[in-house]
């Protein structure tokens, strides 16, 4: 089946940063075949004809990094730090999770991403109380794009810690390859401050043994920093190397309180950040010197974190604020231009995450894209300046379509492969069962 998508204003995000007023896109099967002028001979060859009517056309969003079943927490543990936070609000909630829990609150996540244009997505879980694999399931079904990573920690005695690692492995040998290569998952020690070296140095043979990209939350506060040092005299960027686990491709999260000597050891080691402004900001853990690491040659993606410290999944918003921050700090308006914030929140967050095939508009990609349709938006006028809009006034609710792998997974932001009001009355259920 090949259909051509005409009558849009498509920002491909490629490496000229090509936008087609009135261009075409043609997709056969999952992937573009044709990005560009409207072309009539490709027109002729399509089966079906879509007109999109002047809305505006970009990849689909990447969010490298999340925690979708913590769903459920959202608007639980505002206006705490970081450490209070996990440990007197969110680990003692986590090990009231159930599997109905897990898989409601995932399935929750995931329509917010959907329909706020997330077409891919890095997640870290928490395996407590959950059933991953009914999750990994489920998640195939919705038609999302991403990796599920189960996540180490080395809490509890030997024997549970050990049984973490064995869950650990048998996940990442069972859904390195998932549904078709849509789903994936990486390996995903929690932090150098909840993991032993010992624990980090499995993850790194993990990953190397089952080919998967290592996902760590590092260097977010400077009390991690004291902490890592005071416990293995080194910072947390030397110590987690020392064990291996950056011999490999591996993301770090946050990656808030880095110096120029790790700057450059880290691109040396093409470990990619994801960075979590709003998290950041909301946790009190600072900003995380985005225009540095570009600088330096990092990748960095953009991410949500969970929605108990955001407290949403909404992409537009993250790279809005990435933009602002940079500037603000640096008192720097040249920094960030709009071109440079939608291609770390598509084409380089598919990088990051090892999906070259995915986040921009080009030939022989996978057809993973979004539409906004400004017609009836006084916020999005005038249309003129399209390209502004999209950083700094369309938010996630703006979205009206969402494909992934060619198929169509939103139509007029309604999310078609989740049933949302059976989701939502549940998870209202399931919020009563929690005792703060
Ligand atoms: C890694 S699975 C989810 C696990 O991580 C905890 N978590 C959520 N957000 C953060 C963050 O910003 N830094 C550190 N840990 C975080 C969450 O509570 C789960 O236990
Ligand atoms: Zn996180």
């Amino acid at each position: 089946m090949k259909t051509a998508y005409i009558n849009g204003l498509f920002f491909t995000v490629n490496d000229n940063y090509d936008v087609y007023e009135n261009g075409m896109l043609v997709v056969e099967g999952k992937l573009i075949t044709y990005i560009g002028e409207y072309d009539q001979q490709e027109r002729e060859k399509a089966d079906e004809v879509v007109d999109l009517h002047g809305k505006w056309v970009l990849p689909g969003l990447v969010n490298t990094h999340s925690h979708i079943v913590m769903t459920i927490l959202r608007g639980i543990g505002d206006d705490m730090l970081l450490k209070p936070w996990l440990e007197r609000k969110i680990w003692p909630l986590e090990q009231q999770f159930t599997p109905e829990i897990g898989k409601t609150s995932a399935l929750l996540g995931v329509s917010e991403m959907l329909k706020s244009g997330t077409t891919t997505f890095s997640d870290m879980f928490n395996p407590t109380g959950i059933d991953s694999d009914a999750i990994m399931e489920a998640l195939s079904e919705t038609g999302i794009r991403g990796a599920f990573s189960h996540t180490v920690f080395s809490f509890g005695s030997e024997g549970e810690q050990r049984q973490n690692l064995r869950e650990a492995e048998r996940f990442a040998k069972t859904y390195r390859h998932f549904a078709d290569g849509r789903l994936t998952t990486m390996v995903a020690p929690h932090s150098p401050y909840t993991c032993s070296p010992q624990a980090l140095e499995e993850c790194a043979r993990i990953a190397r043994e089952y080919g998967v990209i290592a996902h760590i939350h590092v260097s977010e506060t400077e009390g991690e920093i004291e902490e890592i040092v005071s416990r293995y005299g080194a910072r947390p960027v030397e110590h987690i190397s020392r064990t291996g686990l950056f011999n490999g491709p591996a993301v770090m999260a946050h990656g808030v309180v880095l110096n120029d000597e790790e700057r450059e050891f880290l691109r040396e080691k093409d470990v990619r950040v994801a960075h979590n402004p709003v998290s950041n900001l909301k946790l009190g853990s600072g900003v995380a010197d985005v225009a540095g690491l570009l600088d330096a040659g990092i990748k960095v993606g953009i991410a949500t974190d969970g929605v108990a410290s955001n407290n949403n999944f909404d992409m537009f918003e993250e790279m809005r604020i990435t933009a602002l921050l940079q500037k603000g700090t640096r008192k720097n308006t040249t920094i960030l231009p709009t071109e440079t914030v939608l291609r770390l929140a598509t084409k380089t967050g598919a990088q990051v995450l090892g999906m070259n095939h995915t986040g921009s508009l080009e030939k022989g990609k996978q057809a993973d894209f979004i539409t906004i349709d400004p017609a009836d938006k006084p916020h999005l006028q005038p249309v003129s300046e399209a390209k502004s809009h999209l950083l700094y006034a369309a938010g996630g609710r703006d979205v009206s379509d969402v494909f992934i792998d060619g198929r169509q997974i939103v139509k007029n932001g309604e999310c078609l492969t989740i049933d949302e009001e059976r989701i939502i009355s549940e998870i209202n259920r399931l919020r009563k069962t929690l005792k703060e």
